[in-house]
């Protein structure tokens, strides 16, 4: 049934009453409800009536009234379609999506409004123009379905043609969001996530019926060509593959055509990967710093790779490093063989490499731009060379082969169709190479030589004419004619026939002049479209050659990111890491890299470097010591030195050796999440709550100040039963700094617990920090000398001082002998009373040893035993 079928009467027949433009226009609009639709009419692309209003709104752009249709004023308003790229980057920033309307009719033949058609729908997550997308960060579309606890998430990186799945829990999914920071996120909206509602991401809702796993699991299939989902590992996840469905269905919504160029599936598991919590990449400042820069961050530092795909596949790295470590090793190895064999030829081959992954997207969706296909050509022709700068390295080599040799083929066509500096739009000509096409050289042969025969004609006709100044002349309006100046109008022979009038020349057009001007014209555009039909044919050859071009693609971004980390290694100092199969986390002299640049950069002096010592006989350390001792920062380079081993880098320090790893848990500072109504003192119990019920042994946990945000009381026994929850019960790796002094007393009761301190000398009334971590408690806190830094007034620090002391002794007048670390009285009077009976009888048994019978009557003695 047509849509204009489908309306009830009434409707319909205000539908009627448009004008057939309207009527056209109402039937695209219809298609695209949720989109603002540009509308092509001629070099404008115009938005109408509620469209116009929002358009208005947003891009500030006027607002015009014209005509009447459907006895309403048609209210409009117009962008330029050079222009159109500049306010489609303004509205994917505000999540807006967009239906471009293209002309697609032919306008001399059409009978009413020329065909027009939707091309193509632009969404912050599926855009895939050079011109809109972040350089160095991939737009990811992601869609999720709630099966029962069960979360679905597919989602594709449309520029790099990559497929990823997994499941998860509501709990985990924040998680999932940050790591995947996806630019769009399609849900079913019957069943909107709570914490996709927190996430703020651009949501797009789809109809439930669009999230069908069998749909999804037939769509997945066909796009993969393959008969089932096995070979991915895929095939039970049922909730997965009906986010899927929704995913594939409205990707090739927007983009008009299949996507030929996506041809590969990640399946990603939460216990396949380090689990990096929100907080935790919040905290580490990975890619943001705690006020939303991006720099200084650790994935800015990291970042000296020279292209931008390998700066897309450096941050995926870093947020996505996995617990099994073959991958990372391998990293460690073609990193360390570049040091050894040098990489600075490579890097400097990398500098001529263009973004080959994001062009084979372009080439796979029809959109790419000739001067991108030079581009790629440019880097086929790099090739060889690049090859040859790590002939000599083995590692590399093994790691890379394959990849970096696509068919020749590939860079021959380039060659031989494409013009060497080609227009950049292919409208404007000149982009297919001469000698290519024998027919398309014809034609620009006698559009050419039009500059010879106009010389020769304007020669000719002043001699005939005896008029010295006449010209023959072009322009776009009137074509080709000759002027004369009013003073030589009596000269003119009467084979000139008047074209037009200006104030002081006379412009004529000539039965010859106008002979050749037919010729020209239609030979320039009979080439235009000759160049068009020839590009055409180089783009179906070219999907031909998706795949070697994806794979291209992954290569040459691995290449650079490892060349970037053996740079950065290089550069920076830093050493390779050694995995090993015990629990522990050990670094010698370790740093804390972007501390250390940031004080490198504004000269305020030395890193001091650090040691650690994780084992599984000490698992937990204690850190005191005062404000702005080094804490913080010595707490975060531990974990992000764990981190970059884990990726696959090396890290900054001397010496390092890592057991396995599972999470990083932080639970650092705390900023009030006003926009979601949590306190500073909820947020850091929830953060904190959420670390106790996931951390396990193999975990890496930090935590800075638990407990300091409500009374000192509360703080400071709630500070002690984490800590004690962690050391008995996660038996976490643990990095916990405190300002409780109390807390010294931890490691007497707790026997994988150990005191540290950052040191600081007193000068005076003053205090120099050493940063420096210590063994052993720190003696006290120096709040108030640092309050005296600060710059507080010094009748305040006077008076802070005295009440301290008063505070002090009082302190230590009544000093309760509380127990903070104690188990819950229950639990207490039953350690206390000893092993019960039945306790003891039990151990006395040895299952071994006991014959059929005996275990029998054991058994019996246990039942009388508990009944008693
Ligand atoms: N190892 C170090 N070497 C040199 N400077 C350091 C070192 N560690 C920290 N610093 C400097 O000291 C500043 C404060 O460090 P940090 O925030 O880690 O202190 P803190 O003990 O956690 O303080 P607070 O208890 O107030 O949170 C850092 O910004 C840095 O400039």
């Amino acid at each position: 049934m047509s849509k204009e079928n489908s309306k009830p009467a009434a409707a319909q027949e205000a539908f009627e009453k448009h004008t057939p433009m309207m009527q056209q226009y109402f039937g695209l609009k219809a298609d695209h409800p949720d989109s603002l639709l540009f509308y092509r009419m001629g070099d404008f692309y115009e938005v109408f009536f509620d469209d116009a209003r929002q358009a208005n709104a947003l891009l500030d752009i006027t607002l015009t009234t014209r005509g009447q249709s459907g006895g309403q004023p048609v209210v409009m308003a117009g962008v330029p379609v050079h222009a159109l790229e500049a306010y489609l980057a303004k509205l994917i920033k505000l999540g807006v999506p967009v239906a471009i309307a293209e002309q697609v009719g032919d306008v001399a033949t059409a009978k009413g409004p020329v065909e027009r058609k939707v091309v193509r729908v632009v969404t912050p997550g599926t855009v895939t123009d050079t011109e809109l997308l972040a350089d160095k960060q991939d737009s990811v579309l992601l869609a999720l379905s709630t099966q029962g606890r069960n979360i679905g998430l597919a989602w594709l990186s449309m520029t790099q043609g990559q497929l990823g799945m997994g499941e998860c829990s509501e709990r985990e999914l924040a998680g999932w969001l940050t790591r995947l920071a996806p630019a769009e996120v399609l849900v079913d909206r019957d069943k909107v996530p709570a914490s996709l509602v927190a996430a703020r991401v651009p949501t797009t809702y789809r109809p439930s019926w669009q999230f069908d796993a069998g749909l999804g699991n037939r769509k997945l299939c066909e796009q993969l060509g393959v008969a089932s989902l096995a070979g991915y590992n895929a095939q039970s996840l049922t909730a997965a593959q009906a986010a899927g469905a929704a995913l594939l269905s409205y990707a090739e919504h927007t983009q008009g055509r299949a996507l030929a160029h996506v041809q590969s599936l990640e399946v990603q598991r939460s216990s396949d990967l380090l689990d990096l919590p929100p907080a935790t990449q919040r905290n580490l400042e990975l890619t943001q710093t705690l006020r939303g820069e991006s720099s200084p961050t650790l994935l800015s530092l990291l970042d000296s790779c020279r292209t931008g795909m390998g700066s897309r596949t450096l941050r995926h790295w870093l947020l996505h490093p996995r617990r099994e470590r073959t991958e990372a090793l391998a990293r460690h190895e073609a990193i360390e063989s570049l040091i050894v064999n040098g990489f600075e030829p490579l890097r400097q081959c990398l500098r001529s490499v263009s973004d080959v992954e994001r062009i084979t997207a372009r080439i796979a969706l029809r959109q790419v731009r000739p001067r991108e296909l030079t581009g790629l050509r440019a880097t086929l022709q790099v090739l060889p060379e690049l090859r040859a700068s790590y002939a000599s390295n083995g590692a590399l080599l093994q790691l890379m082969s394959a990849g970096l040799t696509p068919p020749a083929e590939i860079e021959e066509l380039l060659r031989q169709a494409i013009a060497e500096e080609p227009a950049v739009l292919l409208r404007d000509g000149g982009v297919i190479a001469t000698g290519f096409d024998a027919e398309l050289d014809e034609l620009r042969a006698i559009s050419q030589n039009c500059d010879d025969f106009l010389i020769a004609l304007e020669t000719r006709e002043r001699a005939r004419t005896n008029i010295p100044n006449l010209r023959v002349q072009f322009n776009r309006v009137h074509g080709f004619y000759i002027e004369v100046t009013q003073s030589h109008a009596d000269k003119v022979p009467a084979d000139y026939q008047r074209r037009q009038t200006l104030k002081n020349a006379e412009r004529y057009i000539t039965p010859e002049l106008k002979a050749f001007e037919d010729k020209a014209l239609s030979a320039q555009e009979r080439a235009l479209a000759r160049e068009k039909l020839l590009f055409e044919q180089v783009l179906d050859a070219l999907q031909l050659q998706l795949a070697p071009l994806s794979l291209l693609g992954r290569s040459l971004s691995s290449l650079d990111v490892l060349a970037a980390l053996a740079e950065r290694a290089t550069t920076l100092q830093w050493c390779r890491p050694e995995f090993v199969s015990q629990p522990c986390i050990e670094m010698e002299a370790g740093r804390h890299p972007v501390v250390e640049m940031r004080l490198q950069e504004t000269g305020a002096g030395e890193f001091m470097a650090n040691d650690c010592r994780l084992d599984a006989r000490t698992k937990l350390l204690m850190i005191t010591g005062p404000n702005m001792g080094g804490k913080s920062t010595f707490m975060r380079q531990v974990a992000l030195v764990a981190l970059l081993a884990a990726m696959g880098s090396y890290v900054p320090a001397s010496s390092c050796r890592l057991g396995p790893m599972d999470a990083i848990h932080t639970r650092i500072g705390a900023a009030d999440d006003l926009a979601n109504a949590q306190s500073t003192f909820m947020l850091e119990m929830t953060e904190a709550a959420a670390i106790l019920h996931s951390a396990t042994d193999q975990s890496l946990v930090l935590m800075d100040e638990i407990g300091r945000g409500t009374s000192t009381f509360d703080g400071l026994a709630l500070a002690g039963a984490i800590a004690s929850h962690l050391h008995d019960k996660n038996r976490a790796f643990t990095l916990f700094a405190t300002h409780y002094f109390e807390l010294t007393e931890f490691p007497v009761k707790h026997d994988r617990a150990l005191n540290m301190h950052v040191s600081a000398a007193e000068s005076g009334d003053s205090i120099v920090f050493l940063h420096e971590i210590q063994p052993g408690p720190a003696s006290r806190s120096y709040g108030v000398q640092v309050a005296r830094l600060a710059g507080m007034p010094a009748g305040l620090v006077r008076q802070a001082r005295a009440t301290l002391e008063a505070l002090e002794a009082r302190a230590s007048e009544s000093q309760a002998q509380i127990d903070l670390f104690a188990a819950p009285p229950a639990e207490v009077v039953a350690e206390e009373a000893g092993p019960s009976s039945l306790e003891l009888a039990l151990a006395d048994i040895d299952p071994d040893a006991l014959s059929p019978k005996e275990a029998l009557d054991a058994l019996y003695r246990l039942k009388a035993a508990a009944c008693a």
